[in-house]
């Protein structure tokens, strides 16, 4: 681990119960994470990439998890967290982003109300009309147009693109040092997609936020990201900066996941990696 590291995850595991005992979906991953640095977490899908995200999160309670070794953030240990301070820390100094914008948020609040919920459980100092001031604003700053109407409205009356924007207002509000976003992208069409990543890597930029993109799409992670660990079956077969890694792959697996991918051959190869 670098002394810079913001993240540390060392030697994790994640383990599920289940009838035959234990099941391991994490066996021993190992990566550093610097501040306002980009990493990608790519694999096929059971390659143990979202137990990473939970992991990471303190969200596999709910699963049963067990998990093993070392995660350290901003010099503390994440592993021995109580939920309290859990939910202290996330939304906080953690965000995070997933797949699905109609799961995360509520259907029957107002997305400006939504937003507003995280100053009000984080900054319960902060009055009303600042809550809303400051919620107008972020919905302005991920893109929102016309945010002044659209901040009354609920989740079914925006677009899909629309709603996992103010999924990421919600998640920057409180300027958080770490994003993780878990395949924040693959809900929606091409040309928003693009415009969502363009999105998130500009907030990374503007605030230094470092981020996590779990995805299973490399061509996700090489446009966006400025590392990457490619998963299998649980470990980290590959790692290294994303032009490498793409243009030279050196495990055969990551060969293959570039192969798979259906713009293979047209134009994204060798130094190609766009950074729109
Ligand atoms: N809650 C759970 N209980 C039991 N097993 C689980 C649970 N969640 C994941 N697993 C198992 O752990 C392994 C890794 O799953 P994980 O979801 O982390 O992979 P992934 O690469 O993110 O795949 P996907 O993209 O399909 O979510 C898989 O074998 C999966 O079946």
């Amino acid at each position: 681990m670098t002394a810079s590291a913001l993240l540390s995850v060392r030697d994790l595991t994640v383990d599920y119960p289940s009838r035959h005992g234990p099941v391991r979906a994490v066996n021993g991953v190992s990566f550093s994470v610097a501040p306002g640095s980009v990493l990608g977490v790519v694999g096929e899908s059971g390659s143990g990439k979202s137990s990473v995200g939970y992991a990471l999160m303190g969200l596999t309670d709910a699963s049963r998890a067990t998990l093993g070794g070392a995660v350290t953030f901003e010099g503390r240990n994440l592993l021995g967290l109580s939920n309290r301070d859990w939910r202290k820390l996330r939304g906080n100094r953690i965000a995070m982003v997933f797949q699905d914008a109609m799961a995360t948020l509520n259907p029957v609040m107002r997305v400006g109300d939504q937003i507003g919920e995280v100053f009000r459980f984080h900054r319960p100092d902060m009055s009303r009309k600042a809550i809303r001031a400051a919620s107008l604003d972020l919905l302005e700053r991920v893109g929102i147009q016309e945010a002044s109407r659209r901040i009354d409205a609920y989740p079914h009356q925006l677009s899909g693109g629309m709603r996992q924007r103010v999924v990421i207002a919600a998640a920057i509000a409180l300027k958080p040092a770490l994003l993780i976003a878990d395949e924040p992208t693959t809900a929606l069409d091409v040309t928003v997609q693009a415009q969502i990543l363009h999105l998130m890597q500009e907030l990374s930029r503007e605030q230094g936020m470092a981020m996590i993109l779990v995805s299973h799409d490399l061509d996700v992670v090489g446009d966006v990201c400025e590392d990457v660990v490619v998963m299998k079956d649980g470990v980290i077969v590959e790692a290294g900066h994303v032009d490498d890694v793409l243009s030279r792959p050196r495990h055969a697996y990551t060969l293959q996941l570039l192969n798979a991918r259906p713009s293979f051959g047209a134009g994204h190869m060798h130094g190609e990696v766009s950074h729109g």
